[in-house]
């Protein structure tokens, strides 16, 4: 497995990256735009900061690429929508860079009330100008931190602990937490309109692209002053530099900009009321060994076929969640390849119920599972956890899932439906403590057939000599049977046939089974 690092990251990441058994890994952080696209054609993982942009035409020459893993948060700089499309997981390190980035803001924060940057300029050209460079306090001021997650969390402590007064906004801040954190949780309008300085630690999204613009500005107190050590973009940079000549903005530190590295002619640089650092928030020696090694631990783990954590674009599961859900994930996926291969198209729509226990847990990834062996089967590896649910979509297949808390025979029961125009089939599964996933219904007749290894399955006239004349069949061809279910409603009608037998079936001998009078459908089926 062949992994380019783009980006400078801790020597330390790419020694642990290096421990994993058959990963090679090649570091260029200095390549052009078409030095990637040549190099990453036969890069199985990409391992990278903000610099590298990851758009849909890298991805498209990326041929053999499984994982991305951003050495810090943001990833607005990857088109994770293409990647997840492609089945390409994207991870981050989403706490390493915490501490760095809100001592960084507060670095900022204390720059920007007490003029040390162009203090220092001053003194260093020959002045001692101390009329010039009066500050304000921070104590009793009010601090408004819009984006109340890992970093603005942090930074409203630091702000509690400089007696600063600390409003936050965050649609998902309960006022619970923000009384356990001690700041007030407020709408927006009212938090930018009641602070004296506003710092934003939100990512960069459609929603907050340009949450400072000119109207929210008008909003501000005369003398605000910004930080933003989240991303460019957040804040209107022109609507910055309009409110800062109208005098209602006093200064602003960034750290962060609309487009990075910042144009050389750029009017933020010629403001002297402005603080500009290089986006630096996590430009530490601690936060970049730490970002490096977790990022290169989970890359490992995904090229490995370990199980990892904090891919952006798969739903994140908690240890407990995991625990709860992982005996049933080979259950959910066996499911699916296993009804897949009973009618070979393509379903219209999908209802997968989740039965007894299961009826209690966060059941998505779970579906996503069962979705994975469903269509993998068709599409082989280009479907995978990451993009089931697109390729259903794509494929025009409706998804359902129900939870039915109370199951009448099985503990836990995952039931699937596919329908198909005029028809359907039902297969359901459950996992028994101690004999592991098992079929226990195929179309409303019960079996009792574990999930694994390769199968013949029959729909057939249930009458006399049938299952003699199959085992026939198999045994001419040396394939011994180790199971059989039968199953039927009533005597004479309909009945099914799970033979789980050593070997692959020929497809000429399935040819022979279906040929035997009485038998309406012969499948082989591999699982
Ligand atoms: N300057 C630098 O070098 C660094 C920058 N960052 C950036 O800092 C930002 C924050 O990072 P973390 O705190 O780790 O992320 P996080 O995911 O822990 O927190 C982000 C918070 O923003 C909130 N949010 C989302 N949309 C919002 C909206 N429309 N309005 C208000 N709040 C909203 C979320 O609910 C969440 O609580 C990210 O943009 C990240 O890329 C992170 C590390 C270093
Ligand atoms: O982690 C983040 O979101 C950052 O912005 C840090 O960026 P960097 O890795 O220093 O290029």
């Amino acid at each position: 497995m062949k992994v380019l690092v783009t980006d400078g990251i801790s020597e330390l990441g790419v020694e642990k990256l290096q421990s994993f058994p058959n990963i090679e890994v090649i570091v260029r952080p200095e390549l052009t735009p078409d030095e990637l696209l040549e190099e990453i054609a036969d890069v199985d993982a990409l391992l990278l900061r903000s610099q590298s942009k990851i758009t849909e035409k890298v991805l498209q020459a990326a041929v053999q690429l499984k994982v991305i893993g951003r050495a810090g948060v943001g990833v607005d700089n990857i088109d994770v929508t293409a990647a997840t499309r492609r089945g390409i997981v994207v991870l981050n390190a989403p706490d390493g860079n915490t501490i760095s980035a809100a001592e960084h803001t507060f670095a900022m924060l204390i720059s920007l009330s007490r003029h040390i940057p162009q203090a220092d300029a001053s003194i260093r050209s020959g002045r001692w100008d101390r009329k010039k460079f009066i500050g304000v306090e921070l104590a009793g001021k009010t601090l408004a931190v819009l984006g109340m997650g890992r970093i603005g969390s942090e930074v409203a402590k630091r702000a509690l602990a400089f007696q600063m007064r600390v409003i936050g906004y965050d649609p998902f801040l309960t006022q619970e937490r923000a009384k356990v954190l001690g700041v007030e949780a407020k709408p927006l309008e009212e938090a930018i309109a009641e602070a004296d300085f506003i710092t934003v630690h939100t990512p960069l999204t459609k929603e907050t692209h340009h949450l400072l613009n000119d109207a929210a500005f008008y909003r501000m107190k005369r003398g605000v002053r910004i930080v933003n050590c989240a991303r460019g973009g957040i804040i209107d940079e022109q609507a910055l530099l309009r409110a800062i000549e109208e005098g209602i903005v006093a200064g602003a530190a960034l750290d962060v900009f609309e487009r990075e590295p910042l144009d050389a002619h750029h009017p933020l640089l010629s403001r002297s009321d402005v603080v500009l650092t290089p986006h630096l928030g996590a430009s530490t020696v601690e936060a970049q060994v730490n970002v490096a090694i977790d990022v290169a631990e989970e890359v490992g783990r995904v090229l490995s076929g370990l199980p990892f954590r904090n891919a952006v674009n798969l739903p994140s599961l908690t240890a407990e969640q995991n625990r709860e859900l992982s005996p049933y994930l080979e259950l959910a996926e066996k499911i699916g390849l296993f009804a897949t291969q009973l009618v070979p198209e393509a379903p219209q729509s999908i209802e997968i119920t989740y039965s007894g226990g299961l009826a209690q847990l966060d059941v998505s990834f779970l579906t996503r599972t069962l979705l994975k062996g469903l269509l993998a089967y068709h599409y082989q590896d280009e479907v995978n956890y990451v993009n089931a649910p697109i390729v259903a979509e794509q494929l025009h297949i409706q998804v359902r899932d129900v939870r039915e808390p109370k199951s009448k025979v099985f503990q836990n029961l995952i039931s699937l439906h596919l329908y198909f125009s005029g028809a359907q089939i039902k297969v359901a599964g459950t996992l028994y403590n101690g004999f592991g996933p098992r079929i226990v219904e195929v179309d409303g007749y019960a079996v009792d057939a574990p999930v694994e290894g390769n199968m013949v399955f029959t729909r057939h006239v249930d009458q006399p000599g049938m299952i003699g004349k199959m085992g026939t069949l198999l045994g001419d061809v040396g394939i011994n049977i180790a199971g059989m279910q039968v199953g039927r409603r009533e005597s004479g009608g309909e009945a099914i046939m799970i033979l789980s037998v050593d070997k692959i079936v020929p497809d000429s001998v399935i040819q022979q089974i279906g040929s035997v009078s009485g038998v309406r459908v012969a499948r082989a089926i591999q699982l």
